[in-house]
């Protein structure tokens, strides 16, 4: 469903960015990233080194149709859901998602190669803000926007998640420094 060219570009991180190599546990069964067809999501999480923010690069394929030929909203407020709880993991909070806003700007052809950058804005205790935005990949124009509320909750909750987390962002470390 992908072309290889597709793929290629999937999985080459821009210049600052490193390639955030995730567990299959984690993959293989996420409705985000869990599918390795080509014809619903396809996505690749890097980390932004500078600032430490989230970017993936994704393409929506045919069966993430809403309007014809388009992506369907939900789909793009789930990886916008999916990348800003990413950047809060990264930057060390284990959170689940209490309240999403999705602001859908520009309809999103199916196949486009984009974009989504998150970074976190604010952390006050347990509540961890953090935003998100959804953008073409070669271009300026901007299909969504994004703004949540995560809640973090005792890292024993996730199991072993948390310590495969700090693992993967630690060998991340280790491989830039
Ligand atoms: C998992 C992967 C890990 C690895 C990651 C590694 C790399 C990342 C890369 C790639 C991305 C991969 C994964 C991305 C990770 C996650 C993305 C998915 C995110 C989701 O899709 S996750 C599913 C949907 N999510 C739920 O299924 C939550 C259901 N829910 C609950 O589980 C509880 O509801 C909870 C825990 C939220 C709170 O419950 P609680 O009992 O612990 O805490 P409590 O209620 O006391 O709230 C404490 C303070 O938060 C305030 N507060 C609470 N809720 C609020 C709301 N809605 N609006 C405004 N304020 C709110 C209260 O007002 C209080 O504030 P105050 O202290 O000021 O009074």
């Amino acid at each position: 469903m992908l072309s290889d060219d597709d793929v290629k570009w999937l999985e080459t991180p821009q210049p600052g960015w490193s390639a955030l190599r995730l567990p299959h546990m984690i993959l293989e069964d996420s409705f985000v990233s869990g599918d390795s067809s080509g014809r619903r999501l396809s996505l690749r999480f890097f980390r932004h080194d500078p600032d430490r923010s989230l970017r993936a690069k994704v393409i929506f394929g045919p069966g993430t149709q809403g309007p014809p030929g388009h992506a369907h909203g939900g789909s793009m407020a789930a990886v916008l859901d999916d990348a800003m709880g990413g950047a809060a993991w990264m930057q060390g909070h284990p959170v689940v998602a209490a309240e999403l806003t999705a602001r859908f700007k520009t309809m999103l052809p199916l196949g486009a190669r984009c974009v989504v950058e998150a970074w976190v804005s604010a952390v006050d205790g347990r509540k961890v803000r953090v935003a998100g935005r959804l953008r073409q990949g070669d271009g300026d124009t901007v299909f969504a926007e994004g703004e949540a509320l995560f809640i973090t909750l005792d890292p024993k909750k996730f199991g072993v998640l948390t310590s495969e987390a700090s693992r993967i962002f630690s060998e991340l470390d280790e491989g830039t420094s």
